[in-house]
């Protein structure tokens, strides 16, 4: 009984290595509970409105929901992307939804697919800043990518971003509301071609960023590493 054991924890500590040689995230301590836990995890909507969320920002919320009414538009929930995960990384997330409530991108995404166009609304919390005051472009560009990447999958399937080219044209203000417009423009082959702009929420009168990307759909054939 007891060689038994000892032998089963052997095991299990040389698969724990392997693991960590192969993704090297698995060392980290909070990743490392998280990943080797048996708990059961529910995954939570984060697209819903919490109690960080600004009034401009429950207002469009409230305003795409009532859109949502006639099928024309759905809601997107957060937790769908993680279907894309392998099993050894069940605990992994998009990255923009590793923040508490308020401190990072607070965000939700809806869908028109007779006009292939996805909506964000985004309030980007204090954790983001660049220059004083504002919004760091990454987090810009990050917000951008995502909108478009969602555009991009839902037809396409799995896509990577080839390019991303943007033009920032005013700061956003931190902690502001704004509205990533995206749509699908043109499909070649295994090529998938989006635009974007960014305006600030509710009366959309600031352009503050246009974009365009490439997306590629992945050919099943071809090894990503
Ligand atoms: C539900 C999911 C929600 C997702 C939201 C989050 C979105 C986040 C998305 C990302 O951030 S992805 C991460 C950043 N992107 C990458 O890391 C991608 C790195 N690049 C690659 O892995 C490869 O370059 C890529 C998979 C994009 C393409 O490689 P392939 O080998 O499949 O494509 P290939 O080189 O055969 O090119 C296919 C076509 O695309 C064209 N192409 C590829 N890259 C291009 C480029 N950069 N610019 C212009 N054209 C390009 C290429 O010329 C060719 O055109 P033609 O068919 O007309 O000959």
């Amino acid at each position: 009984m007891m060689r038994s054991c000892t032998a089963a924890l052997r095991t299990l500590r040389v698969l724990r290595c392997r693991l960590e040689g192969a993704f090297p995230a698995a060392r980290h301590p909070v990743l490392a509970r998280r990943w080797f836990s048996t708990e059961k995890v529910i995954p939570k909507d984060q697209a819903l409105p919490n109690p960080s969320w600004s009034k401009d920002l429950r207002l469009l919320f409230d305003q795409f929901m009532k859109k949502c009414e006639d099928g024309s538009w759905e809601r997107l929930p957060s937790y769908k992307n993680s279907k894309l995960v392998k099993e050894q990384l069940s605990q992994a997330q998009l990255f923009t939804r590793g923040y508490e409530d308020g401190l990072g991108f607070e965000y939700v995404m809806f869908y028109n697919d007779d006009e292939k166009r996805t909506v964000c609304l985004f309030q980007g919390g204090p954790y983001l800043q660049g220059v004083p005051g504002f919004l760091h472009g990454g987090a810009i560009a990050t917000m951008i990518d995502a909108t478009v990447g969602v555009c991009a999958a839902i037809p396409g399937g799995i896509v990577m971003t080839a390019n991303l080219n943007i033009n920032f044209k005013r700061p956003i203000p931190l902690c502001s509301v704004v509205v990533i417009n995206s749509q699908l423009d043109k499909i070649e082959g295994r090529k998938l071609f989006l635009s974007c702009d960014v305006r600030s929420g509710v009366d959309e009168k600031i352009l503050y960023s246009e974009a365009t990307s490439l997306f590629i759909k992945l050919d099943p054939e071809k090894s990503l590493t």
